[in-house]
């Protein structure tokens, strides 16, 4: 069995709940072989950012293409990039050598509320990493700063009406995550081919801290082992319930003082247990 080879290019956190540590845990989980391109070194713990040094542009640049001329690469996924001349830099970048899928998480601004994006970034994220995208994950907030709402999206009804205008950016689907909101369970949206909107019950925790990176990692890596074209649905479907399990068991770990991390680690071992998301088909994209 060939073992696929999943890199991410993200920010770290040295306390390994969020960014590269999530995503390299989430790639062995789902027995992928992880690699990494450092945009930004963050210090940060569960309790929140204190401050990060960004990585110069072509440094990024030459970490990603000391992967790509050694080894194959067969999914990417793209955290925090920080500023635009690292978001342009990935796009060269992707353009020269990836014909992979990519997968990017729209970072901007940790649970935390300190800021991971200049706000001067937006653009270059929005116009040179989303249209190279097969697959982009905003949150709500992210989603407001991309479509330039002047409210956050607060209902399940209004991420319905906005998801056509996220894909409308470029990428080929479009996750848009309702992680945000209150009730009983955690829904999320796919808008691409189809629109299909995950379930999950919402797990009462305080321990969420890489949720987002942890869901856009697992996607990552699970896309080139649906067989043939990569599945975005299943795949999708899949990370989902992986996050679903990690976030169920997050409140045995002893990490940390503030937002602890999820527990990977259970969810590996669990990894073929059935649990309750669910996702419904509300028709074809126009
Ligand atoms: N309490 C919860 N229970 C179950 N699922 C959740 C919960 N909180 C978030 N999720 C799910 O976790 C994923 C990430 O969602 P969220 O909207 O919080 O993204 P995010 O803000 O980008 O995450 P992060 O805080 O890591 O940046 C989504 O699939 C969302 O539905
Ligand atoms: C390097 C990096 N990337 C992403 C996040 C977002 O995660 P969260 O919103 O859970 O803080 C983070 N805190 N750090």
């Amino acid at each position: 069995m060939v073992i696929p080879n999943v890199l991410s290019i993200a920010g770290t956190d040295p306390s390994g709940g969020a960014g590269i540590q999530a995503d390299l845990k989430a790639f062995s989980a789902h027995r992928t072989f992880g690699m990494s391109a450092i945009t930004a070194v963050v210090a940060q713990n569960t309790r929140g950012v204190r401050s990060f040094v960004s990585l110069d542009a072509a440094f990024v640049y030459d970490q990603i293409a000391a992967v790509f001329e050694d080894i194959r690469v067969d999914a990417v996924k793209i955290g925090m990039v920080a500023n635009s001349e690292i978001a342009l830099a990935i796009a060269k970048a992707l353009d020269r050598y990836a014909s992979c899928p990519v997968v990017l998480d729209p970072v901007m601004v940790a649970k935390s509320g300190h800021h991971l994006l200049d706000e001067s970034a937006v653009a270059a994220l929005r116009d040179e990493l989303i249209p190279r995208s097969t697959v982009v994950t905003p949150n709500l907030p992210e989603a407001r700063v991309l479509l330039g709402l002047e409210r956050d999206i607060d209902s399940l009804e209004e991420m319905r009406e906005r998801v056509a205008a996220l894909r409308a950016l470029g990428p080929q689907w479009v996750l848009l995550k309702g992680g945000h909101l209150t009730g009983e369970t955690s829904l999320d949206i796919l808008h691409g081919e189809r629109t299909l909107e995950f379930a999950a019950p919402r797990v009462t925790t305080t321990n969420t801290h890489g949720t987002g990176c942890t869901l856009s990692a697992s996607i990552a890596a699970l896309l080139p082992q649906t067989g043939g074209t990569p599945d975005v649905v299943r795949s999708v479907q899949s990370a989902k319930d992986y996050l679903t399990e990690a976030l169920r068991h997050a409140d045995e770990l002893t990490v940390g003082g503030g937002h602890g991390p999820v527990h990977h680690f259970y969810a590996m071992w669990n990894a073929s247990t059935q649990i309750a998301a669910s996702h419904v088909s509300v028709g074809a994209a126009s």
